[in-house]
């Protein structure tokens, strides 16, 4: 299992429509050249996710899915709609898009019927240890006091991550703040396999810059 850095998009300015298509391009650019062995994966808007599939070979994530079936169910997103529009897995309960615990499991057989790679993200040790009994594929650690800061939870709060990765069975990614190469091999050395960046490619002044200094940390 190769480390990740995903690159989740959230809907910044920068990272919707034509200027999210730039920075897929670049990040699946950067993916063909690296000789790093690290996944790059993206994760655009919903509404970009087909339009992205199809302009990109790394894999595109979605950032939500809801504990539904086809049918009456307005405004929701649907697992097998995500499928079919190109993502290849699904981030599940984002701070900023929390899910109810009690959906979860129904979610995660949802993703794991149309085989998207679930990652299940949770604010503290405590709801980790919850997700963990249900074997998703990966937890992904936030902090939401540390989510678009400029201090990394690598230096904020390196406990988490280290307590998280010891109480769990489950792969364990963090996220929260991180921008630079040292964040990385932080995160690494804590025993993550990869991280979670938002900010500090989406809203750089160079993501290409960004996504190459970040990678350095592998
Ligand atoms: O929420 C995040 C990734 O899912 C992290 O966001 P930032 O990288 O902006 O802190």
């Amino acid at each position: 299992m190769k480390n990740k850095l995903l690159i989740n998009f959230k809907n910044y300015a920068q990272g919707y429509g034509s200027s999210g298509k730039k920075i897929a391009n670049t990040a699946d650019n950067i993916a063909r050249e690296t000789d790093k062995e690290v996944e790059i994966v993206v994760s655009p808007p919903t509404a970009d996710l087909r339009m992205i599939s199809n302009n990109v070979n790394i894999p595109v994530y979605c950032q939500h899915i809801d504990p539904i079936d086809p049918g009456s169910h307005t405004g929701s997103t649907l697992a097998e709609s995500i499928k079919e529009a190109g993502a290849e897995g699904v981030l599940i309960n984002h701070s900023e898009k929390e899910i109810k615990l009690n959906n979860l499991e129904y979610i995660l057989d949802r993703a794991n019927e149309f085989g998207l790679e679930n990652i299940v993200c949770v604010n503290n040790l405590r709801t980790a240890k919850v997700v963990d009994s249900l074997d998703p594929d990966y937890i992904a650690i936030e902090p939401p006091e540390l989510i678009g800061g400029d201090t990394s939870v690598t230096s904020s709060d390196p406990e988490i991550i280290e307590k998280t990765v010891k109480k769990t069975k489950t792969p364990i990614l963090c996220g929260a703040g991180v921008s630079s190469s040292k964040d990385v091999s932080k995160a690494l050395e804590l025993g993550s396999r990869g991280v979670l960046v938002a900010s500090g490619i989406i809203k750089s002044k160079n993501p290409e810059i960004s996504i190459k200094e970040l990678l350095k940390g592998f």
